[in-house]
């Protein structure tokens, strides 16, 4: 089946090119809840965006008002990128590259009153997983606690009074120098508030992720910021609705979800599976994905009897924002740097609740049983037979 590159440059933009405008408003009711508010961002943010050559797209979530509790407004930022560097660039020139990447698109976000802003998974560099090679890839790791991508970022949030999501390779030297993938969260103080790690390893086509590093260890923490309480589900961890639970579990209003994943696997799956997150845990999602094809200096192969390759596949931006309430942005496109800024209002999230109820509908009690019981080694699936 064909799949495009960066010439079909959304759905967003086909839908709107093709249909009659009843017909696009109802395909938009149903694929995005409802229409959403355009935000009335500043113009100079907009010529900063063209300038520096980047989308920029805002949206806001609305809440009905409510008497005792003020609408709790917090804005997001997403933002996703190709890498600046060819990947056989010197590391620290391609880290470089995209550290001054990174801080013009904040300042953008900046501009636009953005409060907590969460890049692409791994962002400092290409994603050399697919290839299996160590060096030089392993270079990209940093400490999550000090290293000079933390650094950069705690400048970054002290300068804007941003909360910064960060997500990066880490190496744990505390801990005989294992890389972890990893984000770090760093408050608007400009403190390293902590890091959560990514809890499953993709074993799909050429995320030859397990050859760097492990499963996760820190669990499903949430972190309590000053404009809410957020928490990061790592990429392919998006497919696991366990893992969402858990962090919403644990009190996250806002779950950001920085990704790298190619059309050929899994975009007929992006617009669902953080959409759905959203919906089943009552809080808000953000799904990040890096844009481009990435050509690596050496062939590898998929083990799939196919011809060795240099590249990945085309990552398809696409980057949106999803409510509880099913609701969601447009996508950034596929094709281009971009920042999507979000208008929340997070009394969204009890007043959904308070309709569906799925937290107290929930059986969470009867799960935790069986699941420990289907998790023994000697477990018999309950299958009634005649
Ligand atoms: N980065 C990553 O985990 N990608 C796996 C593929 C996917 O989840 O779409």
């Amino acid at each position: 089946m064909a799949m495009a590159g960066a010439e079909w440059k959304s759905l967003e933009e086909c839908l709107e090119k093709h249909l009659p405008l009843p017909d696009l408003q109802e395909v938009k009711r149903v694929l995005y809840g409802k229409e959403l508010r355009k935000l009335d961002l500043p113009r100079e943010a907009f010529e900063a965006a063209s300038r520096e050559d980047f989308e920029l797209q805002g949206y806001a979530f609305e809440a009905a008002e409510e008497q005792l509790r003020r609408p709790r407004i917090v804005h997001v930022g997403l933002v996703q990128n190709r890498t600046p560097l060819p990947a056989d660039a010197p590391v620290a020139e391609q880290v470089s590259a995209l550290h001054r990447r990174i801080k013009a698109i904040t300042e953008v976000a900046a501009m636009c009153g953005v409060n907590i802003i969460c890049f692409q998974e791994a962002w400092t560099m290409p994603f050399a997983f697919c290839t299996r090679e160590k060096l030089p890839w392993t270079e990209f790791a940093e400490s999550a606690e000090d290293g000079p991508t933390t650094r950069f970022c705690q400048k970054l949030a002290k300068n804007h009074d941003m909360v910064v999501v960060s997500p990066i390779l880490e190496r744990d030297s505390e801990h005989g120098d294992v890389l972890w993938n990893t984000a770090v969260v760093i408050s608007n103080s400009g403190a390293v508030l902590g890091k959560t790690r990514k809890n499953h390893i993709p074993r799909v086509g050429d995320f030859n992720e397990s050859t760097y590093y492990m499963e996760g260890n820190l669990g499903h923490p949430v972190f309590q910021t000053q404009f809410g309480r957020i928490a990061v589900n790592i990429c392919y961890g998006r497919h696991h609705p366990l893992n969402w639970l858990m962090y919403s579990i644990n009190g996250a209003e806002i779950i950001f979800n920085p990704s790298a994943t190619i059309g050929a696997l899994s975009e007929s799956l992006w617009p669902i599976e953080a959409r759905n997150a959203a919906i089943a845990n009552h809080c808000f999602t953000c799904a990040i994905n890096r844009v481009g094809t990435e050509h690596f200096p050496n062939e590898f192969t998929s083990g799939d009897g196919k011809k060795a390759h240099q590249d990945f596949g085309y990552f398809y931006g696409s980057s949106y924002v999803a409510a509880p309430d099913g609701s969601r942005t447009p996508g950034l496109s596929r094709s281009q740097d971009g920042l999507l800024v979000a208008k929340l209002n997070l009394n969204l999230c009890q007043q959904v609740n308070d309709v569906w109820n799925f937290k107290m509908t929930g059986r969470y009690e009867m799960y935790a049983r069986e699941l420990a019981e289907a998790v023994k080694p000697n477990y018999r699936p309950t299958i009634v037979k005649e």
